[in-house]
């Protein structure tokens, strides 16, 4: 299990809307299977003012009752973060100070953690993905909440780090620990890409607490430390070295196809993020019905002009294989990356695109087009590094999955397809959910990963009708697809089937889905998510495009 602990605090949760960043950052490493432990503090200003709220009363400093006012605010920044975790599909549990044990002795203002149950953490990771901790607060060896001073969430990850055996990244309002402070002296600070303890411990406290440097620097741990969304931090720990890595110096542009449902929550997201991201241009059916909308001036209904290579990445949440299918090969062809939603056109025209791209140098990502926010391809393209593949089982349509459940627990068939439609999970015309051809185009994208070049000898296609969803008692009904390596070839498979109650993909709830992936090592992986919803999805195009900002010549 590869964790990481990482820590938002004030100076990056500027605001409610903020939390959706630490989610994508999160999502940025769930999707490439690492554990993640975030340690979250308060809000900006709200510990000055529950302080101030404290002061009004009585002297905050010796009241034994401040830490337990105080904590409310890393409380509420945390439980938040861990349900905006959900929302957007990650599987996340929260745990608070006193279940993992984190006792620490000292002033009750200013603590120093001395002990915690780190089993708690690791059992919950071979569950979910994501654990959130509130900093700054821990408990006395009596069971009374204690704080670990100003800045102390820094000292909470950095603790929980070291129990844990795992790298620590400090997320903060600058990109790196610089030589002098930029606010101060503007261009002329320069960015450090390593800095040993030494050097760490004289410049670097403003931005990370000194009791936490102190403590790593005797554990002679690393720290890293930087922005969100960013591909680079400096590390703390290290021969001191100034920054060599390319920056990302503007906004990411993109072009973006489709203002539906999905795309509608993603335009949104880019406005929210316009200091990253900055939308040149938006392809919609009429723009004139969205004269209202902050990005009106973008929108455009000229597909022919749309294809420029003015743009970073062409994002695709349209529908149907034309004109996404035309408009991806021809961004591809214009070196324009891309990443797509659009599972149809990607399916239909996935050659013609891998061409494409390889002529072009660009990069052709489509992590949404299957499993939504469930990182079904990220988990694939990683197997086929190193193994062969051997099978791929899975639910990969999350309205049938739905329905499915809601028709188990007594809703009506009709009644659970409306449902799936208002939640924004069902394709424009819903029958693709039910006939195999969305989760057809979607083993089609899974299958060229996990099996290039071959085909399967034989395919076979179940519907999903209100009269086939009968689940005998004590079993579970799935619609799974299968495509699995025989003597006699590859074999596909998509239809409903009858499955044991603790199998892992009965498991998969709701609009979640799930894969099995069988390798010629003998390891089975598996994957979960949320497989539909504008959320997770939108969570998944955000990766890529940040990815593609990551690793393109964007940054040089
Ligand atoms: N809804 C989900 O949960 C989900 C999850 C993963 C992938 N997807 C995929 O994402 C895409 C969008 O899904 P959605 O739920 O937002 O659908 P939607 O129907 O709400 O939105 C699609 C948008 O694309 C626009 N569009 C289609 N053809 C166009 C054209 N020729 N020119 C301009 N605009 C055009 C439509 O007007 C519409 O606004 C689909 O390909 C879908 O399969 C959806
Ligand atoms: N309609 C699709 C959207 C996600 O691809 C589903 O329900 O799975």
């Amino acid at each position: 299990m590869s964790i990481l602990v990482v820590k938002f605090g004030g100076s990056v949760l500027v605001s409610e809307s903020a939390l959706h960043r630490a989610v994508s950052e999160i999502y940025r490493y769930t999707r490439d299977a690492r554990k993640i432990i975030a340690v979250v503090s308060a809000f900006k200003g709200q510990t000055d003012q529950l302080l101030r709220l404290a002061g009004a009363y009585t002297q905050a400093s010796s009241s034994s009752a401040t830490p337990h006012l105080v904590a409310t605010g890393e409380m509420r920044a945390a439980t938040l973060l861990a349900m905006a975790c959900e929302r957007s599909g990650i599987p996340t549990r929260f745990r608070s100070a006193s279940e993992i044990g984190l006792v620490a002795d000292g002033e009750h203002l200013n603590a120093n953690p001395v002990s915690m149950k780190p089993d708690v953490l690791t059992k919950d990771l071979e569950a979910v993905d994501l654990v959130v901790v509130p900093g700054y607060v821990a408990e006395s060896a009596s069971g009374e909440p204690v704080l670990l001073g100003r800045g102390g969430s820094d000292l909470t990850a950095v603790f929980i780090a070291d129990k844990l055996g795992a790298p620590v990244r400090l997320y903060k309002d600058v990109d790196a620990i610089y030589d002098a402070d930029p606010a101060q002296v503007g261009d002329s600070a320069k960015p450090f890409d390593s800095l040993n303890w030494d050097e760490a411990l004289k410049i670097a406290f403003p931005v990370v607490q000194n009791k936490a440097m102190r403590y790593a620097a005797d554990k002679g741990l690393i720290v890293e430390v930087g922005g969100l969304s960013k591909g680079y931090q400096t590390v703390l720990g290290a021969p001191t070295t100034y920054r060599k890595a390319a920056v990302l110096k503007r906004p990411i542009r993109i072009a973006v196809m489709g203002a539906g449902g999905v795309g509608a929550k993603f335009l949104e997201r880019c406005l929210e993020w316009s200091d990253l991201i900055e939308v040149d241009r938006v392809l919609v059916r009429d723009p004139s019905k969205r004269r209202d909308h902050p990005l009106a001036a973008a929108f455009t209904s000229d597909a022919r002009n749309f294809v420029r290579n003015d743009v970073d990445v062409f994002v695709d949440i349209g529908t149907g294989v034309s004109p996404s299918a035309e408009l991806l090969e021809g961004f591809l062809k214009a070196g324009v990356s891309v990443t797509s939603a659009n599972k149809q056109a990607v399916a239909a025209s996935g050659d013609k695109l891998r061409a494409a791209a390889k002529a072009s140098g660009a990069m052709l990502t489509y992590s949404a087009s299957v499993g939504g926010g469930a990182p079904v391809i990220e988990a694939l393209k990683r197997a086929v590094k190193s193994h062969k593949v051997k099978s791929i089982a899975g639910v990969l349509n999350g309205t049938s999955n739905f329905v499915i459940d809601q028709v188990e627990s007594g809703k009506s068939f009709d009644a659970a397809m409306d449902e799936a439609r208002r939640l924004g999970f069902a394709e424009p015309d819903s029958t693709a959910d039910l006939d195999g051809t969305d989760v057809g185009a979607k083993l089609k994208l899974l299958r060229e990963i996990a099996f290039p070049g071959l085909t399967p000898a034989h395919l076979e296609v179940g519907q999903i009708t209100e009269e086939s969803l009968i689940i005998p008692t004590g079993k579970g009904l799935r619609y799974v697809a299968r495509c699995y390596l025989t003597e006699q070839g590859l074999q596909a498979s998509m239809k409903l089937e009858v499955l044991d109650r603790d199998h892992y993909l009965v498991g998969a709830r709701g609009e979640q889905n799930r894969a099995i992936i069988e390798l010629d090592n003998g390891e089975t992986w598996y994957v979960t998510g949320k497989g539909a919803g504008a959320w997770p999805t939108t969570e998944s195009l955000l990766a890529d495009v940040l990815q593609i900002a990551r690793e393109s010549k964007l940054s040089q």
